[in-house]
């Protein structure tokens, strides 16, 4: 059952996906189909990746003690004044942060139409052979039969859990799963962690004009992915030199 716009296109193309997954894909002048690919990587990327993001900045500042937490953590396991990649992997909680709000903002709620191609039998359904297939990780992500209180923000949740988004556990797919998963997943989840933990390393975090965070509206929309309604505005303030590290 898979079938992909930009998998379609590299079979056209006579190429595998493996090359684009690689990052080996050699630009060549006035070739439209690799400047397209390229492209599509910015895209798939560059939106996912803020819009994820930008939910967990609205959840981080809703929860201070959740703020305080990581600071907390990055003071105690790394001991240099800049962060750099190979922390990431001492800081635990805030990969848990990631995973909660990915949990509960999946950025591409339907995943991408997935198409079957035999009648196939799943779970005691019949799927039709051709039938376009939309998986609602979002609605998954927030299923109360899974999640313990699952409209709240808890990253303590992911704490000593093997429940990871990398397409294993079937209750949190933000990245989908099998063949066609995300192939952005290392990129786009690293980015958001580094982000995160550069920010609250150097900068405390405030709503302008002192705005309650809890009455910060919480309102989403689908424009190629499901984004905050309303933009977040935050006000950043570097930390005393004395307070980082
Ligand atoms: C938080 C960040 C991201 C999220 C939540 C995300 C999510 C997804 C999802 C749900 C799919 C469809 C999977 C399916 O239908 O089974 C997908 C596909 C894809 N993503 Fe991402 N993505 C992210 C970041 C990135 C980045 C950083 C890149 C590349 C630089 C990227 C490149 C792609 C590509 C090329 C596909 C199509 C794969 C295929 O058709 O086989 N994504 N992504």
């Amino acid at each position: 059952m898979e079938e992909g716009v930009l998998g379609e296109k590299v079979r056209k193309h006579g190429q595998g996906l493996g090359s684009l997954r690689m990052g080996t894909v050699v630009l060549v002048q006035g070739s439209t189909w690799i400047n397209e690919y390229i492209a599509e990587l910015f895209v798939a990327g560059a939106n996912t990746t803020t819009t994820a993001l930008v939910w967990a900045m609205t959840e981080l500042v809703r929860n201070k003690d959740v703020i305080t937490k990581i600071e907390e953590e990055i003071k105690r396991e790394i001991k240099s004044e800049k962060l750099n990649e190979s922390h990431l992997s001492k800081l635990p909680y805030l990969q848990a942060c990631v995973k909660e709000t990915l949990r509960l903002h999946a950025p591409v709620p339907f995943l991408l139409p997935h198409k079957a191609k035999e009648t196939c039998e799943v779970m005691n359904y019949t799927i039709p052979k051709n039938a376009r297939i939309f998986v609602n990780v979002w609605a998954m992500g927030r299923d109360p039969q899974v999640w313990d209180d699952p409209l709240s923000f808890k990253p303590e949740r992911f704490l000593g859990s093997n429940v990871d988004y990398k397409g294993q556990n079937f209750e949190l797919l933000p990245f989908g799963s099998g063949r066609r998963m995300c192939p952005g997943l290392p990129l786009g989840s690293k980015n958001i962690e580094f982000i995160l933990a550069s920010l609250i390393h150097e900068f405390d975090w405030a709503l302008p004009n002192g705005e309650d965070p809890m009455k910060l509206n919480m309102d989403d929309k689908f424009v190629i992915t499901l984004k905050r309604e309303k933009p977040l505005q935050l006000v950043f303030t570097p930390k005393q030199a004395s307070s980082i590290g």
